[in-house]
């Protein structure tokens, strides 16, 4: 590997670009190399892993293959577990891949052994990438993959990838963008922080930067935001806070790239189909592999001190966003609760925020609403 500081920039650049492209590599369903300081594996998610695949991974493995699993889904199989493990695949096997990686509701005896820092880093991978949380690990000889395109990243690339996203975070372009209820508005458009994509900085109006900017931090949910998806109040949310700054001096709505709780599109919508089997919206995610929630908020706090923010007052429920802020150094000095129609749809599904991740959602207050047809 070289040092970098060629036209890809300095060995930290080229870190990033190598796990930017092992993310692609990674979502196209082909192998990439991780290295150790000693030692190395080929690693591959379970989405559209196929036979042929499989067998020329095995050709090439120098010990026993296995199956990286995070703690939730081998919870989910039947095992008390914290930390994530991995299962000896002595052959890759789609079948039982499958069963260990995908299927509802799937339990298992096997032996469970702790995880290194490749297999930590693999997991990691799938969920950078946005794929199922679950992978195919083969031990091999680097100086034996004779194969120059595979795509190769090292252990620390990965660990450091998502703190340099942020310190990567740099306004790539804004204009004004008039809202209907919203008139002067601006949109600013970030490149770094979480997710595949940009992210957006709505500044409404013109907050004064000396007091305590109205902010609020928004998760990207194409169902809720964009189509008025029953199942959640996400879109009433957006709108709503966009709205209440327009009315109340100005404010600044960060848009962010973290779909599903950060989990993408792909994975919310299996999780949506999980729900419709009867899955609360917390199990319906363990089932796939993931805990709580897989998202940061330190890239947004960094979003709002280039915008030159630094008091906040913050609309949301979620007491996750308010420790962020604080933790990243804004001075949160108040909060506001955004809370969106209650529907029979998404009832539920606010109920479970509130008893399983602590949001502060009155839900007697939503049901008397929903039972007086508001
Ligand atoms: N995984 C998963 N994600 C969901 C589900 N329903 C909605 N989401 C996502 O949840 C996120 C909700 O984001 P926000 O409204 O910013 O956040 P919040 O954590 O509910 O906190 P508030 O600030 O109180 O609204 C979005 O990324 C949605 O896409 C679901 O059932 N499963
Ligand atoms: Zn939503």
């Amino acid at each position: 590997m070289t040092d970098g500081n060629g036209i890809l920039g300095s060995r930290a650049d080229l870190d990033q670009t190598r796990v930017e492209r092992a993310l692609a590599e990674f979502r196209a369903a082909r192998p990439v190399l991780i290295t150790g300081e000693t030692e190395a594996v080929l690693v591959c998610g379970v989405e559209g892993l196929e036979q042929p695949l499989a067998e020329a991974l095995a050709k090439l493995a120098l010990g026993t293959p296995r199956l990286v699993l995070p703690a939730a889904r081998l919870r989910r199989l039947g095992l008390e577990r914290t930390l994530p493990g991995r299962v000896a695949l002595p052959s890759i096997d789609l079948k039982r891949i499958e069963q260990l990686a995908l299927v509802i509701d799937a339990k298992t005896d096997a032996p469970v052994a702790p995880v290194d820092g490749l297999d930590e880093t693999a997991l990691e991978l799938a969920r950078l990438a946005l794929t199922v949380p679950v992978v195919v690990a083969v031990p091999v000889d680097p100086a034996r993959l004779d194969d120059s395109n595979v795509e190769r990243v090292s252990v620390e690339a990965v660990k450091n990838f998502r703190r340099n996203e942020v310190r990567r975070l740099r306004i790539v372009g804004r204009a004004p963008v008039p809202l209907e209820g919203a008139p002067e508005t601006e949109f600013v458009v970030f490149r770094g922080g979480e997710g595949l994509r940009d992210q957006v900085a709505i500044v409404v109006g013109k907050p004064d930067l000396t007091k305590p900017v109205p902010v609020r931090l928004h998760s990207a949910c194409l169902t809720g935001d964009l189509f008025g998806s029953l199942k959640c109040d996400c879109g009433d949310q957006l709108r709503g806070a966009v709205e209440w700054m327009a009315k109340n001096g100005g404010g600044v709505l960060l848009y962010l790239d973290q779909e599903g709780r950060g989990n993408g599109i792909a994975n919310k919508m299996r999780a949506y189909k999980l729900q419709s089997l009867g899955f609360d919206t917390y199990d319906a995610d363990e089932v796939l592999g993931f805990d709580l929630d897989q998202r940061h908020f330190d890239f947004a706090a960094e979003m709002l001190k280039k915008l030159g923010v630094a008091e906040v007052d913050i609309m949301t429920n979620n007491p996750v966003k308010v420790t962020a802020l604080r933790e990243a150094g804004l001075h949160v000095v108040s909060e506001r609760r955004v809370i969106g129609r209650p529907t029979d749809e998404n009832v539920r599904y606010l109920a479970s925020k509130r008893e399983r991740a602590g949001h502060f959602i009155d839900t007697d207050a939503l049901f008397a609403r929903l039972n007086a047809g508001e």
